[in-house]
């Protein structure tokens, strides 16, 4: 992951980053940190300061930034990895190929005709990013349109955009996924006065989350039961792997690792979406170089007190995503045995949850909540990635650190697929016209989903989360796909194999030779790794937490 950042400011000594903030981006980006101080002819008076630091992922080289066009004077903050470019897919350093593209889309535009933001549309990946133009006297900033990484604002004496809030956090608000803006800067002398002009990723309205038409079909006669030859399944496993593609291949060697050592490791809870992941990037990883499966258990007080008789181990065994992890790991092993796959075991003893709680406050902020804070903190400890090392070959696990730089999360297929106990709900009460409108409106809200939040405290260990089910071209083909292709709950029962919830998903499991995880049932991870209610069971999710 990168860290951007901007300052427009009206103080001729430009804007001098906090040490506490400059420290929060070196975490984001561990490899490069630069600067970029300019004024622009017509609007003397404001003083812009553009910081980025990177965390190299693309290319043969670290791509130092901010990235300037020496001709034009424009500036580059990325924070991203774009996949493809007008549909097609990016070679080398994806962070320079977008300058190119902007400076010359900058040059073609002309009078109402925002070549520039025709440009920014056509990237396909996450990414967070600021660009001043300098030639329009123009600054452009935004997120992609599923909100995969990570840009607040703060605005007062000063105009602030960041990858992460400053400590104390206060006065920051996300810059919400649903387009891109712009600023004409030679409006206005005063930063107060900066007016934030708001474009469509795309401006045609049937369009959920800008990507694709939602299939509303109900099904006039009674369905045939999903089976592990519908072409869906296959489609399905054909966009998996282009996803995965994209996401693991030429990830460059990490520091201090060998040709052997994990590139990507996946957050691996042992449930089907992410243990499908590891399947499948197991097909593309070259032979010989090692995938960490990180998981993640807690010690929690509440069911320690319940369960006094059992020892801090035991209790960390006996967590449901690590009596699942275990299972799938076996799983993959049968199915994969000349993958070194290596199980990592994070357990994380309550004082050090306790330790680290203010630190996470403010990795999540603006968000608040008792239930943010459950999901944040499995989520942080398991990117840490630091804990036991068990490879298959090896007899015992030992104290190990994850050299991936990659990690992958499984994230989306709930919402894509029907995985939700509320999909179930819905069905039961209306048929397919109530399931349909519940997953319209999941896959409408991922951009809304807490993407940026997860970012956050992530990217905190100088890692890069990447979520294959999250690819545009997968979301698109899910979307357009009719409801029952998907979870099929017209035909449940004793002669199903699985649950119809995610079933496309499930059967792909079992083609692919994991019966055991293609029947794993939907766990949320703040109950599978037990970060939720460590001190009383009646405490809410929506419970403003208090520092
Ligand atoms: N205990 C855990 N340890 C490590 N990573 C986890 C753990 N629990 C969840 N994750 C990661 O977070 C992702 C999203 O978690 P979520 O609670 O939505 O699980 P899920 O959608 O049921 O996915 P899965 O079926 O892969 O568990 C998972 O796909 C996985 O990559
Ligand atoms: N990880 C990042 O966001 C860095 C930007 C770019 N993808 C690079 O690798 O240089």
């Amino acid at each position: 992951m990168c860290g951007i950042h901007a300052a427009i400011s009206a103080d001729a000594g430009y804007h001098t980053l906090s040490p506490g903030l400059e420290q929060r981006l070196r975490n984001r980006g561990p490899d490069h940190l630069g600067a970029v101080k300019t004024q622009l002819q017509d609007a003397s008076s404001l003083y812009l300061t553009l910081t980025s630091t990177v965390l190299s992922l693309r290319g043969d080289h670290v791509a130092r930034q901010p990235l300037v066009d020496e001709d034009s004077g424009s500036v580059l903050c990325w924070n991203g990895e774009a996949w493809k470019l007008g549909g097609k897919p990016v070679e080398g350093n994806d962070g320079e190929a977008i300058l190119s593209m902007l400076i010359a889309a900058s040059s073609n535009s002309s009078g109402d005709r925002d070549s520039v933001l025709d440009a920014l549309r056509s990237i396909e990946g996450p990414f967070a990013f600021i660009f001043l133009d300098k030639k329009a006297k123009r600054l452009y900033y935004g997120r992609d349109r599923l909100g995969r990484r990570s840009l607040l604002l703060k605005r007062g004496e000063e105009f602030l955009l960041s990858s992460i809030a400053e400590a104390p956090a206060v006065g920051w608000a996300e810059v919400e996924a649903d387009g891109c803006y712009t600023i004409q800067l030679n409006e206005t002398s005063s930063p107060k006065d900066l007016m934030p002009v708001r474009h469509d990723w795309d401006q045609i309205e049937a369009l959920v989350s800008s990507i694709g038409v939602f299939n509303t079909s109900i099904p006039t006669a009674a369905t045939t039961p999903l089976s592990s030859q519908s072409l869906s399944v296959e489609q399905l496993r054909d966009h998996l792997t282009e996803s995965l593609q994209l996401r693991v291949l030429h990830v460059p060697m990490p520091p201090k690792a060998a040709s052997s050592d994990a590139r990507v490791a996946v957050l691996f809870s042992g449930g089907l979406d992410c243990t499908v992941l590891a399947r499948l990037a197991s097909d593309i990883i070259p032979a010989g170089q090692a995938i960490d499966l990180i998981n993640v258990a807690f010690e929690n007080p509440r069911i320690a007190a319940q369960n006094k008789t059992l020892s801090a181990t035991e209790l960390y065994e006996l967590c449901p995503d690590r009596m699942t992890g275990r299972k799938s790991f076996a799983e993959l092993l049968a199915v994969c045995p000349d993958r070194p796959w290596r199980f990592v075991t994070v357990n994380v003893p309550y004082e050090e949850t306790s330790a680290h709680r203010a630190e996470l406050i403010d990795l999540i902020y603006p968000h608040n909540t008792e239930m943010d804070l459950s999901i944040a903190c499995a989520l942080y400890f398991a990117a840490r990635g630091k804990g036991m090392g068990q490879l298959a070959s090896d007899l015992e696990a030992g104290p190990y650190d994850t050299t991936a730089r990659v990690l992958l999360s499984g994230l989306g297929a709930d919402e894509l697929f029907g995985g939700y106990v509320r999909h179930a709900t819905a069905y039961t009460r209306s048929g397919y016209t109530g399931l349909i409108d519940e997953l319209k409106l999941d896959v409408s809200r991922l951009g809304k989903r807490n993407l940026g939040r997860d970012d956050r405290v992530m990217s905190h260990w100088s890692r890069e989360v990447r979520f294959p089910y999250l690819d545009e071209s997968l979301v698109k083909w899910a979307i357009e796909l009719p409801a029952w292709e998907k979870c099929d709950f017209d035909n449940q029962g004793p002669d199903c194999d699985y649950d119809p919830e995610k079933r496309v998903l499930r059967l792909l499991a079992g083609k692919l030779g994991m019966r055991s995880v293609a029947a794993e049932k939907k766990r949320a991870i703040q109950f599978g790794a037990r970060t939720a209610k460590m001190e009383s069971g009646k405490v809410k999710g929506t419970t403003l937490l208090h520092p």
